[in-house]
């Protein structure tokens, strides 16, 4: 039969391809009445529509061909320039425009990752990262986190005790957890980094949504500071304009780049044209797009503190969270005989769900955390949603 037959021939690496738990999750979600915190899904009420039909108009009327023509892979120039434009000691020579972030994730992998390679990850990290290093088979090495990021003495020992490829970092509202990392962490993360000669890959997604306070220096812009070539960023047009758009941005050393380049030619050849440039006319107008952050920033937080207020009415004293200062993210610890998966079979019960955080762990460990997204969701719903966690929590903690 079909399965057997195809079995037979699929690649070894097909082993460590597997499903993501949040697009399965985002599939089962669509059932009418249900209510779901599983992906980070940007608010689709904010996205900018009628902007983006009058650009892309606009675009199609004066650039018409160009836009629908094959294009370079390196990136749309006027784009790189933009993203050079915001990074310090960078030229568009430094800038790969990239199909997403995920995209620049696996072609880093790709790049960076044979069999038993070595790469450093955070506990949890970004499960989406996992997904896309996996094919390449690399050996994980987890190192811990305190309420701001990466402890500095367990990287330290890992950093003695191997020699990585990378390590990944998530410096700003880190996925799944939430974490802010300060300015002295940062500093020394990155000093350390050199110190040990190990490239950081710093995953910046949600660097601008930040509720209060201003942005920290990336750890890109730190290491420049002490002579740079030490970290490759990643960042993206998703959180700040469309997810569906698929234009993310690494910015790098550029040996690292000539062949994130070649990478990508066999790959997709480019980042859709028209997408590059409708995104280029959409932050060009820097006092719009600030503005449009703005609206971001607002409702991110406004949303954040509704379901903090449902988590405080409706969890029990025996699940713990960090409240996070950005992002898109609340992160729950529950008592260690907890299982997340077993509640998410529960809460879909309930016709709610969310993402259990093992698949955010390198190491399997984490069944007791679950992550949330309050990003696209309404005041009616999280409470709703929150009430039906909370009924399912009582229910796997035996008490009704
Ligand atoms: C740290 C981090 N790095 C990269 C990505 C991918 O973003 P792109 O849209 O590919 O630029 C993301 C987006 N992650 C969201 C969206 C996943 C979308 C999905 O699988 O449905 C999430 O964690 O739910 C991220 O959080």
């Amino acid at each position: 039969n079909l399965e057997s037959y195809y079995q037979s021939r699929f690649a070894a690496r097909t082993q460590r391809i597997q499903a993501s738990t949040i697009r399965e999750i985002l599939k089962l979600t669509t059932q009418p009445g249900f209510i779901s915190f599983a992906g980070g899904l940007p608010a689709a009420d904010l996205f900018p529509i009628e902007r983006i039909a009058e650009a892309t108009q606009r675009i199609l009327q004066a650039h018409g061909a160009q836009a629908l023509q094959y294009s370079t892979t390196e990136g749309y120039l006027p784009l790189r320039e933009w993203v050079a434009g915001r990074m310090p000691g960078a030229t568009p020579e430094h800038v790969q425009i990239v199909s997403g972030s995920q995209q620049g994730l696996d072609l880093i992998g790709k790049v960076f990752i044979d069999p038993g390679s070595k790469v450093l990850v955070e506990a949890p990290t970004y499960l989406g990262a996992l997904s896309a290093f996996n094919p390449y088979e690399p050996e994980y090495i987890s190192v811990g986190m305190d309420e701001e990021g990466l402890q500095l003495d367990e990287l330290e020992a890992a950093l003695k005790a191997h020699h990585f490829k990378f390590m990944y970092v998530l410096p700003t509202f880190q996925n799944p957890s939430g974490r802010l990392m300060g300015l002295e962490r940062r500093k020394a993360i990155v000093e350390l980094a050199r110190k040990y000669q190990t490239p950081i890959l710093e995953d910046d997604a949600y660097a601008e949504l930040y509720f209060s306070g201003k942005p920290l220096p990336t750890l890109y812009a730190l290491d420049q500071e002490l002579g740079g070539g030490n970290v490759v960023y990643l960042s993206t047009s998703s959180k700040t304009l469309a997810p569906g758009l698929r234009v993310a941005w690494v910015v790098g050393p550029k040996p690292v780049i000539q062949k994130i380049v070649y990478a990508k030619q066999g790959a997709d050849l480019h980042t859709p044209t028209l997408n590059q440039m409708l995104v280029y006319e959409l932050v060009r107008d820097g006092e719009w797009f600030q503005a449009q952050i703005g609206k971001i920033r607002h409702t991110y937080q406004t949303r954040r503190t509704w379901m903090l207020e449902a988590l405080q009415k409706y969890m029990p004293e025996d699940i713990g969270w960090i409240v996070p200062e950005g992002g898109m993210f609340f992160w729950l610890t529950a008592p260690a005989q907890l299982d997340s998966l077993e509640l998410l079979k529960q809460a879909v019960e309930e016709k709610m769900a969310f993402v259990p955080g093992q698949p955010f762990y390198a190491d399997g460990s984490g069944k007791n955390t679950l992550r949330l997204s309050y990003s696209s969701a309404s005041h009616e719903q999280i409470a709703e949603g929150i009430k039906r966690l909370g009924r399912a929590v009582h229910k796997m903690l035996g008490r009704e």
